[in-house]
């Protein structure tokens, strides 16, 4: 089984135990009461790199990373650094998340918020709109097509944006045809966990004009987000550096500078 199965098979296990507790009407209930989604497009698409900054305690290629006690303190620092979204990880097994961590930092920021979990059924849809998500990550590789096409659609019309995961051209294909408004391209290979920093720019030309593009994993700092501006990146995803650094602000502060002036390279 692969690292993307056994990662999956511990979330449905946690869902089935959140469906027992909540039921459906009740997160519909919630999720009317949730601030308005805002659109996930919008925020990630304009002049420049946007960065989306992610809440991560620890991951499966790399176990802890940091502790993290307070999120919403981390975010209002990504807010503060200029993060265009941030991406909260709310599955609790491999990378330590929860829905409370995607509570703290809602009450926290205004910024736009991704849900980053392994989805596969609407009622985490539900869910990430009840605790106020404003994106939801969607991978390719753990959906089958009927699913990504459904999920997508029911995503959309609850308000919330999906981001769509894939790894190389098959999967880019699928999720143009389930019709994915934001492709996010992980340079962490799900099945191996190895980051390749050439997968980007490998598959980018498959993804048409008019779709949002964006650069997941592997980003080490200002240098990556400039190389990834040049192949025309609309947006990067940033976790681990931020995380496991000094200062959130700054480190934020500077990707967004390098992401909002990419050109400058070209004087040297
Ligand atoms: O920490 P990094 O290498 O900056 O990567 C962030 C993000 O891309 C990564 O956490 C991620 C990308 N896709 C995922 C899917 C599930 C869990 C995690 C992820």
């Amino acid at each position: 089984m692969s690292v993307l199965d056994t990662i999956i098979e511990g979330v449905r296990e946690d869902l089935a135990e959140r469906q027992a507790r909540v039921s459906l009407d009740e997160l519909k209930e919630l999720a009317a009461k949730a601030p308005e989604a805002k659109d996930g497009v919008a925020a990630l698409k304009g002049e420049g790199v946007r960065v989306i900054c992610e809440v991560k305690r620890s991951s499966p290629s790399k176990g802890a990373l940091a502790a993290i006690a307070d999120p919403a303190a981390l975010a209002r620092d990504y807010a503060a650094g200029g993060a265009a979204a941030i991406s909260v990880l709310t599955e609790q097994r491999r990378f330590g998340g929860s829905l409370a961590d995607l509570d703290s930092v809602r009450a926290a920021v205004d910024t736009p918020l991704l849900r980053k979990d392994f989805i596969v059924t609407a009622y985490q849809l539900w869910e990430a709109r009840a605790h106020g998500a404003d994106l939801a990550l969607l991978i390719v590789a753990a959906l089958d097509q009927p699913a990504l096409v459904s999920l997508i659609e029911r995503a959309e019309s609850i308000g919330l944006t999906p981001l769509v995961e894939v790894h190389d051209e098959e999967e880019i294909a699928r999720a143009v045809d389930a019709g994915a408004r934001i492709i996010g391209v992980n340079a962490r290979n799900l099945k191996t966990l190895e980051v390749d920093r050439n997968t980007f720019g490998n598959v980018v030309h498959a993804i048409p004009d008019g779709i949002v593009k964006v650069a997941e994993s592997g980003v080490r700092g200002p240098l990556d987000v400039i190389s990834y501006a040049n192949l025309g990146a609309d947006a990067v995803l940033v976790g681990e550096s931020l995380v496991t650094g000094k200062d959130p602000r700054a480190a934020v502060a500077d990707l967004v500078a390098a992401g909002a002036h990419p050109a400058v390279r070209h004087k040297d």
